[in-house]
């Protein structure tokens, strides 16, 4: 792999393109919700979704009919054109869209339509299928020109889904890329398929990937049926757990941020909200939505509950300067875990500023002197 030169790194890659930045801004992004700019209903349902979601993507790849590709770049940009706070860095809701794949016949149309006509609204563009760098520094060029041409003073972000066994491989060359590079997502059903997994769902679990506690002792496990055998306990496994913990170092070491994806089955919640956590607790700070019943879900979980944040104050407040070691309720705090409650202190703190809701809670809680 070639590699740039650190001042060449952050130079625009076309006369006029707007500078590349140092750093991607933490904006709020706890829920991606996705929505087909074709279907007329849910692009209704639009103007009426700013201020309760972070980010609203518009899809133009998988989920949308080949028929209609065209109709649903054509809606983007009216609904882009005709809805005042949304995206742009203006509003509480980023625009975000999905393009089609870089091999698809619609992805070179979806971009020379969308930069020129709503470039200035579109915070974050998702590229879908990426298999390493070369992807990256395709569009990367792509974009410069095509920002140039349309006078754009912000560059627009680019996000990688992570759904190829080749994808997987390279993550840290894909993440380091472009200065655009904002983050990544899991695309959990074109990765199985990759793979070759066997699983068909879209993200979540799978029973049949488990571990089983030991048989009595005493017994020949080689006895013990498990049909018949209901007294030792099973534990499903998450079958995402590598790649997501492996996405998440990636983006860590270079300063972007890291997404979980889709939960396919929107019927069942509370696996949903299962599957959110543990990618919240594994680092990433959002995730997708699929039908409006995910947002608040996504919300919930990717917002520190006030319990995390009342411990993680008390810590800050009892460790002064940040050095040396203390007790607080009987627990052993020290440099180390004041940089992790340093970590959900920070959060609160970004997303109070754009949920009034959750600046209230927070606000309510009472400094308990440690
Ligand atoms: C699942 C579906 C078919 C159920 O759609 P439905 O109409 O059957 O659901 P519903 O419960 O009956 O809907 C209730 C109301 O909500 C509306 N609605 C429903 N969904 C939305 C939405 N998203 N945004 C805004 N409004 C929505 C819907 O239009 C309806 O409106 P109404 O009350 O006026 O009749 C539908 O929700 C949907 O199409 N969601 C988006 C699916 C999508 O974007 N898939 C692609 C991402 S996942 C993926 O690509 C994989 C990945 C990463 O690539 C890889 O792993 O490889
Ligand atoms: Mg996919």
């Amino acid at each position: 792999m070639s590699l740039k030169s650190a001042r060449d790194f952050f130079r625009p890659l076309a006369v006029g393109a707007p500078a590349p930045l140092r750093e991607i801004p933490a904006r709020p992004s706890r829920a991606i919700h996705f929505f087909d700019p074709s279907n007329e209903k849910m692009a209704a349902k639009v103007p009426g979704m700013i201020g309760t979601v972070d980010v609203l993507l518009g899809n133009l790849e998988d989920a949308i009919k080949a028929d209609n590709k065209v109709a649903a770049r054509e809606g983007l940009v009216r609904i882009a054109q005709s809805t005042a706070n949304l995206g742009g860095q203006s509003g509480p809701t980023q625009l975000w869209t999905r393009i089609n794949a870089l091999d698809s016949p619609w992805v070179l149309d979806d971009l020379t339509t969308l930069v020129p006509a709503i470039g200035d609204k579109l915070d974050v563009i998702m590229v879908p299928k990426v298999q390493g760098a070369e992807d990256i520094h395709y569009i990367d060029r792509l974009l410069a020109q095509l920002e140039a041409k349309a006078g754009l003073t912000r560059p627009i972000l680019v996000h990688a889904i992570l759904e190829t066994a080749r994808g997987v491989a390279n993550v840290e060359e894909i993440c380091g890329a472009s200065p655009r590079m904002q983050g990544l997502s899991l695309g959990p059903a074109d990765l199985a398929a990759d793979r070759k997994m066997k699983t068909t769902r879209v993200g979540g679990g799978h029973p049949g990937y488990l571990v089983r506690q030991d048989p009595p002792r005493g017994t020949d496990s080689a006895e013990t049926d498990p049909v018949f055998d209901p007294g030792r306990a099973i534990f499903q496994q998450d079958l995402w757990h590598y790649t997501i913990a492996k996405m998440v170092d990636a983006c860590a070491m270079h300063g972007i941020y890291p997404y979980y994806g889709p939960f396919g089955d929107i019927a069942d919640v509370v696996a949903c909200e299962d599957q959110f956590r543990n990618a919240f607790l594994l680092g990433c700070v959002g995730t997708w939505s699929l039908h409006p019943k995910q947002i608040a879900i996504a919300n919930r979980v990717f917002s520190p509950s006030v319990e995390d944040i009342a411990h993680a104050r008390r810590v800050v407040a009892a460790m002064g300067d940040g050095t040396g070691a203390v007790m607080i309720d009987g627990k052993m705090e020290d440099d180390a875990s004041l940089k992790q409650c340093l970590v959900l202190v920070e959060l609160a703190e970004q997303l109070a500023a754009i949920d009034p809701e959750l600046k209230k809670q927070y606000d309510a809680i009472e400094t308990v002197e440690a």
